[in-house]
């Protein structure tokens, strides 16, 4: 028998002073229909390229809201831990909601991290249920709608990812053949000029084969898509510098990652050096830290990771940070039908939205997950429909589970 882990607890948590709750709040059931109350929180994970952490929220109205977690090791566990928080709560009390997670699991850790991919899945989890319980889609509840719908650029890969020519002709295709005007290749691929990975350090040659695969690939496609590369956190100040430099001439759409994401300074520091625009954002969490990397000119775009930073309202926050040093928020997204969805609702709703990324082309099935159509044309078109307007088809959903999860309950 596994560990119930669920119900372990930090026990400050239950006497914290700055208590969040509706009753500590002295919120008073007077909402007319809109009295709801959270009557359970569940979670399952489908097996898909990434572990996908489904979140449902239940209530009383027999109304439920689902949403997705980023994947990592512990988030359902977190999530059983912070449902106790959760019953018996209005979910409309989105803001509310989310600050009172945070609060009961400081000492769990919620400035960053897993917990805050917990919180993030069921912050999404609570859009949906709350546009399905108002009648309308979750952009409404964030301020409305810039546009109908987003872009979306799909993250590429080839089995021959060092080879500039395969990395060009797999541009090719997915831009033919897949309808994307929008693309992303890794850059952080070993071009057999290694001599130590550990370092950080590019010799010359890396420099130049780096250069290559983004001169081949920009050049094969040029007019017809934009292709950003990603360096996964990888490199030295000075060898990020180089690869910037080096890559200038080029049509970039971004760089991404070129350094680790814990020194500010050196972040900075690179993205002051060069024309070639550097995009981070995937591992920082909260507003807070997005504002210090766009404070301190880290960025030239924003790309925050929504079913992990801390969900929609987060998202729309870090954006209208960005949004006053007139900078594009690109939303990494790794996520199933689900979390795309929500990230395609924020990004109607800001102005400053530039794309949302697509990461799952080689599986096949992704799209088999929810009943409604998502991507088409390269492109998402926000649902009118109530919530996120996804439904998962839990068919395919029980065909994909990790060994061992069970579905959902019905509601
Ligand atoms: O930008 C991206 O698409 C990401 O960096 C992915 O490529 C990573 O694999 C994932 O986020 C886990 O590390």
């Amino acid at each position: 028998m596994s560990p119930d882990y669920g119900s372990l607890h930090d026990p400050n948590a239950e006497y914290t002073m700055r208590d969040l709750s509706g009753e500590a709040m002295g919120l008073a059931g007077s909402r007319g229909a809109r009295d709801v109350e959270i009557t359970d929180v569940q979670t399952t994970m489908v097996d898909g390229n990434f572990p996908w952490t489904l979140v449902r929220v239940y209530t009383d109205a027999g109304v439920t809201g689902t949403g997705e977690a980023y994947w990592g090791a512990g988030v359902p566990e977190l999530i059983a831990r912070m449902t106790p928080f959760l019953l018996g709560e209005n979910p409309l009390d989105i803001d509310r909601l989310y600050e009172h997670l945070i609060q009961k699991t400081s000492g769990e850790g919620s400035v960053e991290g897993v917990t805050v991919t917990a919180i993030s899945g069921i912050e999404l989890a609570l859009h949906d249920l709350a546009g399905k319980l108002l009648g309308v889609p979750a952009y409404q509840l964030l301020g409305g709608k810039y546009r109908d719908d987003v872009r979306v650029y799909c993250d590429c890969h080839t089995e021959a990812e060092a080879d500039p020519e395969a990395c060009a002709d797999e541009a090719e295709r997915v831009v033919e053949e897949l309808g994307y005007d929008a693309l992303k290749f890794d850059l952080d691929v070993p071009s057999g000029h290694e001599k130590d990975r550990a370092n950080r350090h590019l010799r010359p040659g890396e420099i130049r084969h780096k250069a290559e695969i983004v001169e081949r690939v920009t050049e094969r496609v040029r007019d017809r898509a934009d292709v950003a590369f990603d360096c996964h956190w990888t490199f030295s100040g000075g060898s990020a510098k180089r690869l910037a430099a080096a890559i200038e001439e080029h049509d970039v759409w971004w760089l991404e990652d070129p350094v680790p994401p814990e020194n500010l300074e050196v972040q900075t520091d690179v993205t002051e050096s060069t024309v070639t625009p550097i995009a981070a954002g995937e591992n920082r969490y909260r507003v807070t830290e997005h504002r210090r990397l766009i404070e301190d000119g880290g960025v030239d775009i924003v790309a925050p990771d929504l079913p992990k930073v801390g969900g929609m309202r987060e998202t729309r926050k870090i954006a209208d940070v960005a949004n006053q040093y007139y900078v594009p928020v690109a939303m990494h997204n790794v996520a199933s039908p689900v979390g795309t969805m929500a990230s395609a609702h924020v990004g109607a709703a800001i102005p400053n939205a530039l794309a949302v990324e697509y990461h799952s082309y080689e599986l096949g099935w992704w799209d088999e997950l929810v009943e409604e159509d998502v991507i088409e044309d390269g492109r998402i078109e926000v649902p009118e429909r109530p919530g996120l307007g996804v439904t998962l088809d839990m068919n395919a959903v029980g065909e994909h589970l990790v060994d061992g999860e069970t579905l959902f309950d019905d509601a």
